[in-house]
């Protein structure tokens, strides 16, 4: 077989002609040594794909991936619980909305609605959304684990803050849009004393 033939067969372009329906390649290929799917002595076996599932997101997770064996409850909301737990070995945070909440219209409606807006947000200064169990009960909300907890946790812990922190805590919230990044670069450029006087 010719080098030409074996790189062809290797990268099986020919089902893609195929596919394509462009008989005078498939017939040109197959005189390189082309070989169909499933065809005497191919190594490629036929592979049904399937047909995407209709109203299944990309980001739905399957309950039974996350492992709770060894979780902690690191949070209260509203209408569910916050736990360290761990998903496909990750260690990651999970809103699960109370049993006794689960077919609450409202709460659903509230859960969902959380979801959707997660899902269309990614910037390093947001917790990273990584998926839901909106399939099953209990309905879970999947975040990326921040070590540290969040803004009123660290309040809790620490007490009043210092002027500049407390500026350079607004400057990360507000990075979130990126025109503000102009004006946190004007602030580092800032001489010292100016800061200072802008704190107090
Ligand atoms: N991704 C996370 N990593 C670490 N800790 C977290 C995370 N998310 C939440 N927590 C902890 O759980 C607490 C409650 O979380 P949060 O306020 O997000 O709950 P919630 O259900 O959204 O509350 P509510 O619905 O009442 O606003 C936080 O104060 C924080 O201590």
């Amino acid at each position: 077989m010719s080098h030409t033939a074996v790189l062809l067969e290797d990268c099986m372009p020919l089902a893609d002609a195929e596919g394509a329906k462009k008989y005078s390649m498939s017939e040109l290929l197959k005189s390189y040594g082309g070989l169909c799917y499933g065809q005497n002595g191919s190594h490629y076996e036929p592979r049904p794909v399937l047909p995407p599932q209709p109203n299944r997101c990309d980001w739905e997770i399957d309950p039974s991936e996350l492992e709770f064996s060894n979780s902690i409850i690191i949070g209260k909301g509203s209408f569910g619980e916050i736990l360290k737990a761990c998903w496909r070995a990750t260690p990651v945070a999970i809103k699960r909305i109370l049993p006794n909440l689960s077919d609450d219209r409202l709460v659903i409606q509230d859960f969902r609605h959380e979801v959707n807006l997660l899902v269309k947000l990614r910037h390093p200064n947001i917790v990273q959304f990584l998926g839901a169990v909106t399939e099953k009960k209990p309905l879970m909300l999947i975040t990326e684990y921040l070590r540290g907890g969040d803004l009123h946790q660290y309040l809790k812990e620490k007490g009043a803050l210092n002027p500049s922190t407390v500026i350079n805590f607004a400057l990360d919230i507000a990075r979130v849009n990126p025109l503000v990044n102009f004006v946190a670069l004007a602030i580092t450029r800032l001489k010292p004393g100016v800061l200072q006087n802008f704190s107090t």
